[in-house]
């Protein structure tokens, strides 16, 4: 079983458990008692280098990262220092996240937030909606190609924004294919954990025009921003290296300066 695959069976398991609680027509019920959910897709198609900024406790790969007694105290630092948007880490066994981070970080940001997951249900997407989030991350790699349109498609029904998540040009066809919107190149493989810098220049140009792309993991400060707004990112999604840092405020707007530098709109393609 590959890493992906037994984060999933993970993921299942403990979604099995949340499913005998709450029904789907109760989080449907709770949805629908929120605020509609936030536009991210024209917070993200700016000229400027857009930050996505993670929520993160631990990783399969690095471990414990930070203990982040407070995530709405960190996401509202995050959003202080110009982010566009929160991703919030919800799945508990590898990654130490939950939907009470979702819940505590959404009652104290306005920007829209990201339930970052391995999402392989609707029900994973409702429960999403009625926490709050605004957009939900879709790893192509972990799903079957009609259950990644179905749920390309509850996402954009609901108002929401898909961030749909490849690691080489196979899988950007796939998501173009079931109308991915935000196509996100992550940066580490899967399989081997290892974050390889050069996927995205070798990955994004088979991105589509219009289809806005976002550059994950691995990103380590501004340098490395310039060097994805050059290669024609939208936004970047950083996590290890905002939790680590001691002032998460001042790192997110050194980023947030960097990919809004005048100088890069005449490079970038
Ligand atoms: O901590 P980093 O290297 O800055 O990476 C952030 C983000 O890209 C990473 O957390 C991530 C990207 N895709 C994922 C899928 C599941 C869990 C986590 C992720």
């Amino acid at each position: 079983m590959s890493v992906l695959q037994s984060i999933v069976a993970g993921v299942r398991e403990d979604l099995a458990v949340r499913e005998q609680a709450t029904s789907m027509d109760a989080l449907k019920e709770r949805a629908s008692r929120l605020p509609s959910a936030i536009d991210a897709y024209q917070r993200l198609a700016r000229d400027e280098v857009a930050v996505i900024a993670e929520v993160k406790r631990s990783s399969p790969s690095k471990g414990d990262l930070a203990e982040i007694t407070d995530p709405a105290s960190l996401a509202t630092e995050y959003e202080a220092g110009g982010a566009s948007v929160i991703s919030v880490l919800t799945e508990q066994r590898r990654f130490g996240g939950s939907l009470t981070d979702l819940d505590a970080v959404r009652a104290k940001v306005d920007i829209p937030i990201l339930r970052k997951d391995f999402i392989v249900t609707p029900y994973q997407v409702w429960e999403a909606r009625a926490h709050g989030a605004d957009v939900v991350l879709l790893i192509v790699a972990a799903l079957e190609q009609m259950a990644l349109e179905g749920l390309i498609e509850r996402v954009h029904s609901l108002g929401m924004t898909a961030l749909v998540e490849v690691h080489d040009t196979d899988e950007v066809a796939r998501a173009v294919d079931a109308g991915a919107r935000v196509v996100g190149v992550n940066a580490r493989n899967l399989k081997t954990l290892e974050v390889d810098r050069h996927t995205f220049a070798r990955v994004a140009p088979a991105i589509p025009d219009g289809i806005l792309r976002v550059a994950e993991s691995g990103i380590r400060d501004s340098h490395d921003v310039v060097e994805y707004a050059r290669l024609g990112a939208d936004a970047v999604l950083v996590g290890e290296a905002l939790v680590k840092d001691r002032d998460p405020r001042t790192a997110v707007a050194e980023m947030v300066a960097a990919g809004a530098h005048p100088a890069l709109r005449s490079v970038r393609p």
